[in-house]
């Protein structure tokens, strides 16, 4: 394991009874790195955090955290914080004690006020003598986060740490989690929101039935999605359909099945960038003007649904059979390997 590897996993296994949680995974994370994992409920996401913090062990493959082999049963290795399925919490107390219980149950002494640190980074301050019972479920989170930060983590293990923040707490965990990064911490998270993995992550693995789909960085998961769909609003759409169906690799689609009703007026055309690219010009040829054109849903969000074998005949159009899923349901195997890294 190379001194820049956080995390180094192969081949791990791990099964609950008839349901194989996570099926042969390969995965690096890099030291430093926010790496983001994402998949649809059930895909393994959760175990996999679970196996980093010690909370389950595999049942077969090989796991090092930072350093520490973790292939003999369940352990912590040194430096691993963090939490799966909401942070543990005392009701009962306030979120100051709660903080100081951490300190006391790990035999450490609140060095130059830990505590108060902890609880300003998550913005905390404010309500640190209020009983928890009372908390939000994204006050229990930054709770949690702060918690975690009291041990100076050199690997940082959080389940949906975004779940339930407003905007604003959510730009300051955000912001927490960058200059944890920044300092050389490694940061892996779950996540569901596509959005807020492309803004904060530096990669991102995406897990479909225990199995790694992609890994790498969010732009080259939006790339590697495949075709898109683009909403097109032009000075002339009757004239726009004509250039558009008449672009090589470009597809008129059924605008009232990908927009709804609230929008009657766009063409969708769907097919790759250099094809839109030939279409713009054709436009502008045919002296159209172009007054709107944007993918119907975002890049990563069509990736996601791709990748996973999702809902992919929206995405993956009977011309372009080798970007479909597999008989099997399961998502193509071309797309994948040119996905991966
Ligand atoms: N303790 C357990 N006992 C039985 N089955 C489990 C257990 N933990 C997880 N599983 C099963 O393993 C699979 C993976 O679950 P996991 O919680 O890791 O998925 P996830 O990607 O985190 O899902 P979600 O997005 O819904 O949180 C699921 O089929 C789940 O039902």
């Amino acid at each position: 394991m190379g001194r820049s590897t956080a995390v180094r996993a192969r081949a791990v296994t791990k099964t609950f009874g008839d349901v194989v949680a996570l099926d042969a995974l390969d995965l690096d994370v890099e030291a430093g790195q926010i790496h983001g994992l994402v998949g649809p409920n059930g895909a393994g996401k959760t175990t996999l955090l679970g196996l980093l913090l010690g909370l389950v062990s595999a049942d077969s493959g090989s796991l090092e955290v930072l350093g520490t082999s973790l292939d003999s049963g369940l352990a912590t290795a040194d430096g691993v914080a963090g939490f799966v399925d909401g942070p543990g919490l005392y009701p009962s107390l306030t979120a100051r004690q709660n903080l100081r219980s951490v300190v006391q149950l790990r035999g450490q002494r609140d060095r130059h006020g830990d505590v108060d640190d902890a609880l300003a980074r998550v913005g905390l301050q404010e309500v640190a003598d209020d009983p928890v019972r009372g908390f939000s479920l994204g006050m229990r989170q930054r709770l949690g986060l702060a918690a975690a930060l009291l041990s100076d983590p050199r690997l940082l293990v959080l389940d949906e740490p975004a779940n339930g923040l407003d905007p604003a707490g959510k730009r300051q965990v955000h912001r927490v989690l960058t200059d944890l990064a920044e300092a050389g911490t490694t940061v892996v998270l779950s996540s569901h929101r596509m959005d807020d993995l492309a803004a904060l992550c530096t990669d991102v693995t995406l897990l479909a039935t225990g199995r790694m789909v992609f890994s790498g960085p969010p732009s080259k998961l939006a790339v590697e999605g495949g075709l898109l769909d683009y909403r097109l609003l032009t000075s002339d759409q009757e004239g726009a359909r004509r250039v558009a169906e008449a672009t090589a690799g470009l597809r008129v689609v059924n605008a009232r099945e990908t927009l709804g009703l609230a929008d009657l007026r766009s063409l969708v055309v769907r097919g790759h960038e250099s094809a839109l690219d030939t279409l713009i010009v054709g436009l502008v040829n045919q002296g159209i003007a172009i007054r709107e054109l944007a993918p119907t849903i975002p890049p990563l969000e069509a990736a996601f649904l791709a990748l996973t074998g999702a809902d992919t005949s929206d995405y993956f159009p009977e011309d372009d059979p080798a970007g479909a899923a597999d008989a099997t349901g399961s998502p193509s195997t071309r797309t994948l390997e040119g996905a991966a890294r």
